[in-house]
């Protein structure tokens, strides 16, 4: 399904959802609330509210009318909190708002948490304070939540390192619950110190950030606050200074639960579904080749195959049962462990096999990895032929696709591929790439030439470097990381249905040019080196701000809106992106050009731009598909501005079917620079 870009109408969404929960919420008026008839039927049909009932009338004039009109009314919280406030029903005016309030608390500060093992259950009643909605701790496992976590473990690390000694006093080891409790103590303590404590060791200011970027460490971190530290939250726990630890834990931040881990699995699967990593090197915490020696346990392989299970990954799911399993020689056959293990991994077998199909087989290889068990197959039947024949038929579809012919699966293999680092270009076109220097589009670049680099021709796909300074990315990291919320996409096909979405998994932001001068930059910038309007209200859109942790991606879309262009109509849709790049990304997180082949490479304080719309205003598709791909290790943060078609009447000349792009054409008219080295 293609997805488009949610554009900024995000206060119409929330309007229209705030009034939806408050429908539910108003007591709807009877007469035993009220004092006597008369004030009931001036209560039921409020002056305002006539209005929409004309309104919904007109819409379902010919339905018949079996109940009473004022039964069917959709009627606003804020109409009926003003009609009880206008006749003065003080009592039904505090009855509602108190039914409103405590309706809010219910349902968006307290989470239904009742994933913890072994949490007592008033412990349980107060975990369930989560945050309000549209602060930064909004998703699970984003960086801002992780980082905090991880900064508060040290202070239970230290806790329970201490109360390790006193549990290792012979009186309490020796009594049964003194020893449950030690064994646990030093499971916990051995689970940190191969874990988190390394990466503390290694730079302690930044450990929190580093535990927060690494999937491998928030994994195991997370697991140990899920499965082991409630285990010591106890009441007999011998170790005030970490009761105190968990209560203000609760306080502060939020006590994660399982869907926490699984969220942190679910990033981790689909690193490996996108770059193909290897279970056995995931499972060693080897990711990109980079080894983070934090590793993953039998039991917690089964875990990871029951998520993949869940979210259908049959052959990932596969090969961590077979890991449970066999993984590292440490799982006795025979043990009830082992015999669960098995019993989920035939199950996962019979799934896998009965989505084999063989006539989408030589698409979708990728998907079944290495392990290709069509029903009947041999066992331990060389699979490396087919693995080769995957290879071959994937440049064949990259063909394929830049052909522009219709195949349902190749942009995402070539998503894959260019994600990874691979260079699909043709040669006819690698062979006229270069870069250059561009001191003419603008005064202010003629003292400071942009260093350009061309990435595609046709269409001219340009990434431009060291055209922001740092204190500009702070300021604007700054100014947008309160407000971020769970970016949304919606269908293209039915715009009601935007939703936080698994196709984006980023966080988003709006920052507006009025709101600080030092913001307007962004645009002016776009204005000066693409030569098109940007710097007026009606031309280009806020600046979106983006922050993904890893795990995060926005699968290949196009950010035209075409059918869902409601917002700023009258403007024109999005004509070019300029995204602008605030972070460099440890690994990970390119943006992927599906259809031409290739992928920019986050590099802070550069950009890319592409034009989305031909001169003739239609959307250059599949050409402009783009994705951001998943982000290994660290953080990415980025910022769009679009660009709207209608103020470039007079700047960009209409035709029939123009693909070229201008800015290389004027450059060329200038007589650039060209440097042929790679700037990058
Ligand atoms: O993060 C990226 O690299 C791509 C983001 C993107 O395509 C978008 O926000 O529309
Ligand atoms: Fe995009």
């Amino acid at each position: 399904m293609e997805m488009a870009e949610l554009e900024e109408n995000t206060t119409s969404v929330t309007t229209s959802t705030d009034n939806g929960e408050a429908e539910d919420i108003l007591p709807s008026p009877s007469p035993n609330d009220t004092k006597n008839d008369d004030e009931a039927k001036t209560l039921i049909v409020p002056e305002e509210v006539k209005q929409d009932l004309s309104e919904i009338n007109m819409h379902k004039a010919d339905e018949p009318t079996t109940t009473p009109e004022t039964e069917k009314l959709p009627i606003k919280a804020n109409s009926w909190l003003k009609v009880y406030a206008q006749h003065q029903l003080w009592k039904d005016l505090l009855l509602s708002l108190t039914i409103a309030c405590c309706y809010y608390i219910f349902q968006t500060r307290l989470g239904i948490l009742n994933y913890m093992p072994g949490v007592p259950a008033s412990f349980k009643l107060t975990n369930q304070l989560r945050e309000p909605a549209s602060t930064h701790y909004l998703i699970p496992s984003s960086p801002f939540d992780l980082q905090l976590l991880a900064q508060q473990e040290q202070i239970g690390y230290t806790a329970i390192k201490n109360c390790q000694n006193k549990l290792m006093n012979p009186i309490s080891a020796h009594n049964y619950t003194g020893g449950y409790y030690l064994a646990i103590t030093n499971q916990y303590l051995l689970d940190y110190e191969t874990s988190s404590h390394p990466i503390f060791k290694k730079n302690f200011t930044l450990g929190p950030e580093s535990v927060a970027g690494n999937p491998m460490a928030s994994f195991r971190m997370l697991d140990r606050f899920v499965s082991l530290l409630p285990l010591l939250h106890t009441k007999q726990y011998p170790c005030d200074e970490f009761k105190t630890f968990g209560v203000k834990m609760i306080r502060i931040i939020r006590w994660p639960n399982e869907k926490d881990v699984e969220e942190n699995i679910i990033r981790i699967l689909r690193l490996q579904h996108v770059y193909n990593f290897k279970t056995n090197d995931v499972a060693q915490g080897i990711l990109a080749n980079i080894s983070t020696e934090i590793t993953i346990s039998p039991w917690q392989s089964y875990q990871f195959g029951l998520i993949a299970l869940k979210h259908m990954k049959y052959y990932l799911a596969v090969q961590w049962l077979e890991h449970a399993m066999n993984g590292n020689g440490s799982t006795r056959r025979g043990t009830s462990f082992y015999r669960q293990v098995q019993k989920t991994l035939n199950e996962a077998i019979i799934k896998h096999d009965s989505t084999w199909n063989q006539s989408i087989a030589l698409t979708t290889q990728y998907h079944f990895s290495e392990r290709l068990v069509p029903p009947g197959t041999p066992k331990n039947q060389d699979l490396t032929k087919t693995y080769k024949v995957s290879e071959t038929n994937r440049n064949f579809l990259v063909h394929v696709y830049r052909n522009e012919l219709e195949h349902f699966f190749s942009f995402e293999i070539n998503y894959w591929a260019t994600c990874s680092g691979e260079d699909l270009r043709p040669l006819w076109m690698t062979s006229n790439l270069f870069c250059w220097l561009e001191s003419k589009n603008h005064p202010t670049w003629t003292i400071r030439p942009l260093k350009m680099e061309l990435l595609s021709l046709e269409p001219d796909i340009i990434q431009v470097y060291d055209i922001l300074n740092d204190s500009l990315i702070e300021a604007t990291l700054a100014q947008t990381r309160p407000n971020m919320v769970s970016s949304k996409v919606v269908d293209r096909y039915d715009p009601k249905l935007s939703q936080i979405s698994t196709t984006r998994t980023s966080r988003q932001s709006w920052l507006s040019d009025w709101y600080d001068p030092q913001f307007s930059y962004f645009s002016k910038t776009v204005e000066r080196i693409t030569g098109l309007v940007a710097t007026t209200q009606t031309s280009s859109e806020k600046l979106q701000v983006l922050s993904y942790s890893f795990g995060g991606h926005y699968y290949p879309h196009v950010d035209a809106l075409r059918n869902n262009l409601t917002y700023g109509l009258e403007n024109g849709d999005r004509i070019l992106t300029f995204m602008y790049y605030l972070s460099d990304v440890q690994a990970g997180g390119y943006t992927s050009f599906t259809a031409v082949g290739v992928a920019a490479r986050p590099v802070k304080g550069s950009a890319v731009f592409w034009f989305n719309l031909f001169t003739n205003g239609e959307t250059d598709e599949p050409i402009s598909q783009h994705g951001g791909c998943p982000v290994i290790f660290g953080r990415k943060t980025a910022a769009n501005k679009w660009v709207r078609l209608m103020d470039q009447f007079q700047v960009r000349k209409c035709s029939a079917f123009d693909k070229d792009t201008e800015i290389l054409h004027r450059a060329k008219i200038n007589g650039y620079v060209r440097v042929d080295t790679n700037i990058a």
